[in-house]
Parts: structure tokens; sequence; C-alpha cells
């Protein structure tokens, strides 16, 4: 049975998913040195984001397929060395949003209203309604920077309670900006004109220090700034020091620069600066959402099914993969099957995705076109996630080509593997909605299911060969399940593929070529 190794504190919703497939140890507040130590016996590890998973932990990760992250950020793994060891990282993009959309509506009104510090001058005894004066959100000016998942429920509430909208996203469009009633506009003029700046961006080096003590300028000096997104955003030694001038109204945090919050000038502050323990994804409903969303995806990688929120394979989304799923299959097999074809090591890949899918959502199945070559090399260490970096590592040239115009089917995959060995070509087609068809080899017509156990011959096309290739497999004791030959025109060069029961006997392909008429003979396992 497989080992999930759970390292923060996760809500059981997601445990008893997992352990209908694995045993789970719940071990938290590990060291990491500990973590290192016990990280090898485990097949999965589920976070949140107190652990961080650096390196040194997924290189002693030995049996690591999957690494879940109950939550939307995760830079806390070193996704780039989870990539390259093949490991499977998952998120949950969708299931703490609204928490974290309403944690920073929160502080917007707290910030605006001091409801922290007034509670606490009442839970103090006191009575002080004057230093308490607040101010209304009602028209004062929102400035979003980030308009995503968070970013977007921030903005809708936030028109309801009446504020105008600015947003900041480069990779948003003016319509969906629009949609949402927000004004989408360079930085700077969110800077200067916002009441209120929200960050629901990724930290990114781009964006590390986007608040910094020359941004922190350009603000309003009432302007009250809200980080519930990643610590590192805002320089907090520019923060507390625009706030002890008066450069700007206030600041709400969730998230700090180094977490749990050490020493910091910000603590020293008043009523104008809210301080919380990174709680934005912490409500009862979030916890249950992406504890049960990430639980599944370990699960689902587990039992040696696709996951539907990887991070480290590209544009293979839950509704791409649903579309693409058999696709991949035949992508797998062909990459196998003309990688098996081709022998010595493939030196340049050609790919032609053809009709349907000549779209740019195509792009997982080069992936799994490689995966399905590299599987002869590399077996079971080969998966979505790693096999790009693994062609690129052997100095595979792959060169990808798409051709919208073809006629007979809906949408087919041609490729072409050129080795030390010579080039060798498959193409493949899907018939009905799913079942694998092999349409061409090396430029030869053929129209058959691929089978476990394969032989192709390349051979003159004349009378009795079909038959001496017969007799020769049932003298070795090899059974054949079907044969087809293909070939452009009557006695000229041909190509046979047969499905045979069980794998060829040792020594047999010698025999095969030295039947008259046959140039070749392959044979492949697929
Ligand atoms: N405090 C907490 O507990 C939580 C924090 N988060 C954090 O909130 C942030 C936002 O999360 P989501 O909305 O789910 O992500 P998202 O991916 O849906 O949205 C992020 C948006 O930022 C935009 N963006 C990227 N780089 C940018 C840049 N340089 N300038 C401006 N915009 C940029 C993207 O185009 C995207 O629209 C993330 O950092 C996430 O880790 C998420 C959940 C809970
Ligand atoms: O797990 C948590 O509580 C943190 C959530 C968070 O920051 C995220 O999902 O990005």
């Amino acid at each position: 049975m497989s080992k999930v190794l759970v390292s923060d504190s996760i809500d059981q919703a997601g445990i008893d998913i997992l352990s209908q497939v694995a045993t789970v140890d719940v071990k938290l507040g590990l060291k990491p040195a500990e973590l290192i130590e016990i990280i090898g016996e485990y097949d999965a590890l589920m976070i949140r984001s107190s652990t961080r998973v650096t390196q040194e932990i997924i290189e002693a990760g030995t049996q690591l397929k999957i690494i879940g992250r109950a939550g939307v950020g995760v830079d806390n793994v070193d996704v780039p060395a989870a990539t390259r060891r093949g490991i499977v990282v998952v998120n949950s993009p969708e299931g703490n949003t609204i928490a974290a959309a309403e944690h920073a509506l929160a502080m917007i009104l707290a910030l605006s209203r001091h409801i922290p510090d007034a509670n606490a001058s009442v839970k103090r005894g006191a009575w002080d309604r004057n230093s308490f004066v607040g101010a209304e959100v009602y028209k004062k000016t929102l400035g979003v920077v980030g308009l995503g998942k968070i970013g977007s429920h921030v903005a809708a509430v936030a028109k309801t309670m009446g504020m105008k909208l600015l947003a900041y996203d480069p990779f948003i469009s003016t319509d969906r900006a629009e949609q949402l009633g927000c004004q989408l506009v360079e930085l700077d003029l969110l800077f200067q004109q916002a009441d209120y700046i929200t960050l629901h961006i990724p930290k990114t080096p781009e964006t590390t220090h986007l608040i910094n003590a020359t941004t922190l300028a350009k603000m309003k000096p009432t302007a009250r700034i809200v980080n519930c997104a990643r610590g590192g955003i805002i320089d907090e030694v520019a923060l507390a020091a625009a706030l002890k001038a008066g450069k700007i109204g206030g600041a709400a945090l969730d998230v700090f620069e180094s977490e749990p919050l050490g020493e910091s000038e910000l603590r020293s502050l008043g009523k104008e600066v809210i301080l919380t323990p990174h709680l934005g994804a912490s409500t009862a409903e979030a916890q249950v959402n992406v504890a049960i969303d990430v639980a599944e995806q370990i699960r689902d990688v587990l039992l040696g099914l696709p996951a539907r929120s990887a991070v480290n394979i590209p544009g293979l989304g839950p509704d791409v993969l649903e579309e693409l799923k058999p696709y991949m299959q035949l992508a797998e097999t062909l990459g196998n099957l003309v990688g098996q074809l081709a022998g010595g090591r493939v030196e340049v890949l050609n790919i032609r995705l053809q009709g349907e899918l000549a779209t740019n959502k195509s792009q997982p199945l080069v992936v799994a076109a490689l995966k399905g070559l590299l599987y002869q090399a590399l077996r079971e260490r080969v998966n979505y996630v790693n096999a790009s970096i693994e062609a690129k590592e052997r100095g595979i040239r792959v060169i990808e080509t798409r051709d919208a115009s073809i006629r007979d089917y809906a949408g087919t995959l041609h490729l072409e593997a050129t080795g030390t060995l010579g080039t060798h070509s498959v193409t493949g087609a899907l018939l009905g909605e799913r079942e694998i068809h092999l349409t061409d080899v090396d430029g030869f017509p053929i129209n058959v299911p691929p089978s476990k156990y394969m032989l192709f011959t390349l051979h003159r096309d004349m009378p009795g060969i079909i038959g001496k290739l017969g007799s020769l497999l049932g003298s070795f004791n090899v059974n054949i399940a079907s044969m087809q030959v293909g070939r452009k025109i009557v006695r000229g060069d041909a190509v046979m593929a047969l499905s045979i029961d069980d794998p060829l006997p040792e020594g047999i392909l010698n025999e095969i070529i030295k039947v008259p008429g046959i140039r070749d003979a392959y044979t492949v396992t697929l």
C-alpha cells in the first residue's frame, strides 16, 4: 500500500480520502532535518504553507510521486526540483478563493473603522469613542493589483459597497476588467489615485518588493494598503518607515517576508496597522475545500490517473485534460512505437498535429509523444512532468508543425523520428472517440489498432511472401492475431503490420530478414 505523509494541519475530509488508497501519517511541526530523514518512505507529501519543500527534501524523497499543496501558492515548494525528478506538484486553485477575498475585504473595513484597536480598548475597560473615528469606503477608490480569482471577487464585492474600482493586471483583457466594473490602468496611476490598494498577485521576481520606498512615495498620504497575497511583495522596512513618516494612511498585512513574523517595526505601530498570522485561507469551508481537492488528486495519482491541477505539467488543466485524454494515449503510443522503430539514439522528433489537433491547445500531446518516445529508455521514470526536460537533456530536437487540412479523420498525429540508425514515421488517429488506429507506417497506408506485441516488415510486394513469413513464425510457435499489408503501388515496396500474441523469440528477426523479398523487420512491445 502507498504511504502519504501529511506535514501540515489538513482537514479530516482530506485524510479520509487519502486513507482509501494509502497509509496516512500525520506528523506536524517536523524540522527540515527530520523531514529529510523520513521522506524516503513516502509516495506522497501533503502540505499547507508551513512546510518548506526544498530541493534537499525532494532529493531525499526517492519514492515521491506527488506533492500536494492544500491551497493556491506553491512558493514553499521547489517546483523546478520536483519537475526534474518527475514529481507532480498539485494545488487547489479555487478552494480558498472566497476565504482569501473575504479576508482582504475584512481588512479594508477593519482598517477604515479601527475595529481591532477599538475592540482591544473596550476589552481593556475603556469607552473611548473619539480615538476611533473612521472613514467610509463608499465612493472611495479601490486599486486592485492582480485581477485573478481572488482580486475579481474582491472587486465584485467592493463594487456593491459603492467603491470606484481601478485595476492593474497586465495579463487581463480590458473586456474582462470592464465586466467586473474595473477600469484597467497603469500601476503608477493606480498608486496615485487609490484610497485603498489591495494586492492579489503571486510573488515572482517581478512582484518582489513591488511596494517599496519609491512606489509608496507615489501614494496618497491617506492611502491604505492591504496584502493578503504573499509576503515579500511589500518591502516591510520601507512600509514601516512610510507609515511612521505619515506618507501613507495605513496597512493591513496577512502575509510577511518571513513567517512566522519575527522582530518587526510593524508590531510597534498603532491603529493604522493591522497584522494577522496568514489567516486568508483559514475558514472552515475553505479548509474542507482545499483538503478534498488536493487529497483527491493525490489519490488519483497514486492510482496511476492524471491530476487535474498539476502546476508543473504545462497546459494540462482539467478541461483540456478531459478533451485531450484519448489523444494523449494516441500520442504516447505513437511516440513509443516510432522510438522502437527508429532504434538507436533519436536526435530529431518531428511532430505534425493535424485536423482538429492543429491548435495551441494540443501542446500536451507533444509532451505525451515525448513520454512515449522515452519510455524504452526510462520506463516508469518518465512521466508528463519530466518528459520535456528529459528529451532536452538527451539533446532531442523537437519540431512541431500544425496542419488543419485533413479529410479522413477529425484529427491525426504524425511522428517522424530521426536517429543514429535512420528515419521512421508513424501516423495515427482515433476511430469513434477513443479507439486508436495506426493509419500509416513509414509512408505506407495501413489501418490497424496497435497491440501489445507487433512485428513490422518492409518488403517487396510479391506472391508468396506472406505465406513464407507465416510459416516461419509458425515454426517458432508465434501465433499471429492479425495481419495487414500497406502498399502504394502493386508489386512495389510494402509494409506488413502483424499483431502477435507473444513477444517474438530471440534471434527470429535475423531469420525473417533472410526471407527473399523482406528487406527489414522490426519488433515492438507497446
Ligand atoms: N493569504 C492567504 O492565505 C492566501 C493567499 N493567496 C495568494 O493570493 C494571490 C492571488 O491568488 P489567486 O487570485 O488565486 O491567483 P490568480 O492566479 O487567480 O490571480 C493572480 C493574478 O495576478 C496577475 N499577475 C501576475 N503577475 C502580475 C504582475 N506582475 N502584476 C500584476 N498582476 C499580475 C495574474 O494575471 C492573475 O490575474 C496568490 O499570491 C496566492 O498565493 C491565495 C489564497 C490564500
Ligand atoms: O494554507 C494556508 O492557510 C495558506 C493559504 C495560502 O496562502 C494559499 O493558498 O496560497
